[in-house]
């Protein structure tokens, strides 16, 4: 899916709790396009939205764990996060002008500098400090750290979030769209389509079939004329099995679909275009990302 010129990346979100984290992302995804999703990128991160243009998709992620840790899994947590942030193309640590330089902020700055990453500074909430109070604010923090870039923004507001995502931009190279335009995924909706498609095979096969099935929805996504296509596989673990599945000239497949299909549009409230594949995989109790659909999660 990658088209010449297109940029894309993953951004790290860190910051105090209540510096406006959920806020400045509420903001760019109502400006354009976007996702929520709680699908976890890797173990270590969440996705707090997907920012999509015809030039350029940004994925944020949420990097949990970074905070103080007081217990041995706090540390165990600060590790992984320490590493997450070398791995994303850049850092936004946001502060909240109005509020004093604290222990947690310090913490977060010295485990930044230990990490190759650009990263920003992006004071949040200037709408409730008046214009000229902003330079001692900007110098405080400039002594702390060499930033990449310092980016003063209101997050509720939506003043200077375009030049952030700009400024942002700069440091994305070539790359593909990690997350359909207008994908829908949500983790809920998901694993109730699973179900659904689970449901009508345990009810159409015999008892051979059922355990050694899973599902998983291998995408999702929502046309401009409201038309939701979502793809599925099924695994099953013996070519035996998959035979009995797609059944004579492949109509017992077509059934489970038409059946699914009609409970989806109940659930989803949109006209459905269901794909239904059948897999071999002896191993499908292994693959994350069936064990995620099943709602098994890592984090
Ligand atoms: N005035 C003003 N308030 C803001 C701004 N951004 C966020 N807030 C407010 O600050 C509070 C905390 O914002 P959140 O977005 O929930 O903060 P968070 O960093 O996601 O918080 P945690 O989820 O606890 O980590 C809310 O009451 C927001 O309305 C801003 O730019 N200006």
């Amino acid at each position: 899916m990658s088209k010449k010129g297109f940029k894309s990346g993953f951004v790290a979100i860190v910051g105090r709790p209540n510096v406006g984290k959920s806020t400045l992302m509420n903001q760019v995804i109502g400006q354009k396009i976007a996702i929520m999703s709680d699908k976890p990128q890797t173990t270590r991160n969440k996705i707090h939205g997907v920012y999509t243009t015809d030039d350029i998709q940004i994925v944020f992620l949420d990097t949990p764990g970074i905070h103080k840790p007081n217990s041995k899994l706090g540390n165990y947590m600060m590790k992984a996060a320490e590493s997450a942030l070398s791995e994303v193309d850049a850092v936004l640590f946001l502060t909240d002008v109005t509020e004093d330089l604290g222990g947690g902020d310090r913490y977060i700055i010295e485990r930044l500098k230990s990490v190759n990453t650009p990263v920003f500074l992006v004071l949040n909430k200037i709408d409730k400090i008046q214009p000229d109070a902003m330079l001692p604010v900007i110098d405080k923090w400039r002594k702390l750290h060499n930033f990449t870039e310092i980016v003063p923004v209101s997050a509720l507001q939506g003043n200077n979030v375009n030049a952030l995502l700009e400024q942002v931009s700069k440091y994305l190279g070539e790359g593909p769209m990690y997350y359909p335009a207008d994908q829908i995924t949500d983790h809920p909706e998901q694993f109730v389509c699973a179900e659904l498609i689970r449901e009508k095979i345990l009810q159409m096969t015999r008892e051979e079939i059922p355990h050694s099935i899973a599902v998983e929805i291998e995408s999702m996504s929502k046309q401009d004329n409201g038309l939701v296509n979502i793809g599925a596989v099924i695994y099953v673990e013996r070519d035996s099995q998959k035979g009995i599945i797609i059944g004579k000239s492949g109509a017992l497949l077509k059934e489970i679909g038409k059946q699914a299909r009609t409970d989806m549009e109940r659930l989803l409230g949109s006209k459905i275009f269901l794909e239904l594949w059948v897999k071999v995989n002896k191993d499908w109790r292994n693959r994350e990302s069936v064990l995620k659909t099943l709602g098994f999660r890592n984090d």
